[in-house]
């Protein structure tokens, strides 16, 4: 009789039970071999309960930042990579030059626009500058039209003369960094949200053919530009660097050869005067970097943290963000903030987290849609600008669309089960707005006789925002609000920590309930 291999193994025999075992004996040894599998199962049920939290863990937060445009979405991104990705936002924060640069020659060649028409005396309204005709601006046009002209001197022309060159220059800065660096002044779409649940877009690739999908930012997609601009068929690519290279100088040379020109148009009294009777407040605009020209246009000039997250770049589309984060400092400035944290630091190590930043005007948000999902949305509404219009389009009061916006994201089914996070921004703005004496009644009647200072105007926007979420919502959700500005990067980091903490607690409890 043939014999199994396994009988002749000499472990296996050496294991096997004796042949003359007596029956206590058996007894005993059964005991012990079922203690032994007891435990030999118990620790492969641990090995195996260890490695589906270890999936669990990983599977990434997913993270979608929505709001109109120049709310401050990208602004946030760059905070996160700013204070989680500390080495590559060191790489990248060199590539933000010419993007900051084109800011500065944007904020002096608006003010010469605003000069060259005034001196031909072409009035802000009749190059439709103002927005509509409601009571307050047509009661400005009256105030403006009733003060004695402004004389305007050789200095004034002369200036003009020698800030001239920076229309190329913005030209140039433009062409180079392509779509993302021009605002859109017009759409055709009429809603605040035309991203239709009920037919979604089928065409996902089209939607994402002018998305950039970047794992290391703005660099990428600088370079990008930069090289595919600059490159013709009969470049070889070291020409192609070393032309751009030129052009980088030349620019860089013309900015910082302006600099005493461009110090001298802003701070001179009859154009701000000029400025403000046309209600023209490049202050409070994106990009807004005309207090550092001393600084900025120089022949050296590398940004610094706060020059790159106040930088305005409009996002194309939709970009993914990638992130491993390793907590140090920040989770025990978080821990220490916080003393009931549930995140145990050790929990979080190595967790990927996914930003998907889009772009906010109203023909963008469209490509939204695909990107609904179980996760988590985070919402930005500029609270400062309940006195103006979109961009995109001049009827459109940009908190009306804000509410309209909101009420769509969380009446929206598919993101019934969505953890939503309100960042109301700007405060900082706000607050400004409000010292200058600036009535928010003017603008929302319902605001009615409250105190005009910044915690009622909060409180009440805040409490609005609250109620949409409560009446529109297809089922109760909790209401997670964070005032914020953006800009103040030290602020803002303990801000993201909070909300890291309670983004990675839900995503947390989910994983152990799947
Ligand atoms: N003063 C101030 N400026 C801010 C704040 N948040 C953002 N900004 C600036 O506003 C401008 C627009 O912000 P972005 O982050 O580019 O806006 P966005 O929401 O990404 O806009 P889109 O890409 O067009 O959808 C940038 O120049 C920001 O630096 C804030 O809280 N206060
Ligand atoms: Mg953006």
């Amino acid at each position: 009789m043939g014999r199994s291999s396994d009988s002749e193994d000499p472990l296996t025999l050496a294991m096997a039970p004796s042949p003359y075992e007596t029956p206590e004996q058996r007894h005993a040894r059964e005991m012990a071999e079922a203690e032994d599998k007891k435990i030999s199962d118990e620790i492969d049920e641990q090995l195996r309960r260890e490695r589906e939290g270890d999936r669990k863990k990983k599977k990434p937060v997913k993270l979608l930042l929505l709001g109109q445009s120049e709310s401050g979405k990208t602004a946030t991104l760059k905070n996160f990579q700013l204070t989680y990705a500390r080495r590559e936002w060191s790489e990248e924060r060199g590539s933000w030059r010419a993007v900051i640069q084109l800011n500065l020659v944007r904020n002096v060649n608006l003010i010469l626009h605003h000069l060259n028409h005034e001196m031909s005396g072409i009035s802000a309204h009749s190059e439709g500058h103002y927005s509509d005709d409601s009571a307050e601006e047509v009661l400005v046009r009256r105030k403006a039209k009733a003060l004695p002209p402004l004389r305007f001197r050789e200095h004034h022309r002369l200036l003009q003369l020698q800030l001239a060159p920076l229309n190329g220059i913005q030209v140039d800065l433009e062409r180079k960094l392509g779509d993302a660096s021009t605002e859109l002044y017009t759409t055709s779409v009429t809603s605040a949200a035309p991203f239709d649940p009920i037919t979604p877009p089928t065409n996902r690739r089209a939607l994402q053919e002018f998305s950039i999908h970047s794992t290391n930012g703005w660099k990428t997609a600088l370079g990008k530009f930069r090289t595919h601009l600059s490159h013709t068929r009969l470049d070889t690519a070291s020409d192609v660097v070393r032309k751009s290279k030129d052009n980088d100088d030349d620019i860089t040379e013309i900015i910082a050869s302006c600099k005493d020109d461009i110090k001298a148009l802003w701070d001179d009294p009859d154009v701000a005067e000029m400025l403000n009777r046309r209600k023209v407040r490049i202050e409070d605009a994106p990009g807004f970097f005309l207090n550092d020209t001393e600084r900025i246009a120089t022949r050296t000039y590398q940004p610094t943290d706060d020059d790159v997250i106040r930088a305005r770049l409009r996002t194309l589309g939709v970009q993914e963000y990638r992130f491993i984060f390793d907590h140090g400092e920040l989770f025990s400035l978080l821990t220490s903030y916080n003393q009931h944290s549930e995140v145990a630091p050790g929990r979080t190590v190595g967790q990927e987290w996914r930003l998907y930043d889009v772009g906010g005007t109203r023909n963008s948000r469209g490509a939204w849609y695909p990107y609904f999902d179980d996760d988590f949305i985070s919402t930005f509404r500029p609270i400062s600008p309940f006195d103006e219009k979109l961009a995109e389009d001049r009827k459109v009061n940009r908190l009306e669309d804000s509410y309209l916006l909101w009420r769509s994201v969380v009446s929206c089914k598919l993101l019934a089960r969505t953890q939503i996070i309100l960042f109301l921004n700007k405060c900082d703005l706000l607050q400004a707005k409000l010292q200058r004496g600036v009535r928010i009644r003017e603008s929302v009647p319902s605001f009615g006789d409250r105190k005009n200072d910044l915690p009622t105007a909060t409180r009440y926007f805040q409490q609005h925002f609250k109620d949409i979420s409560k009446t529109s919502s297809p089922v109760p959700r909790p209401f997670y609000m964070y005032l914020t500005s953006v800009i103040d990067t030290r602020s803002t980091a303990v801000t993201l920590g909070a909300v890291e903490e309670s983004i990675l607690r839900e995503h947390l409890r989910h994983a152990d309930l799947m």
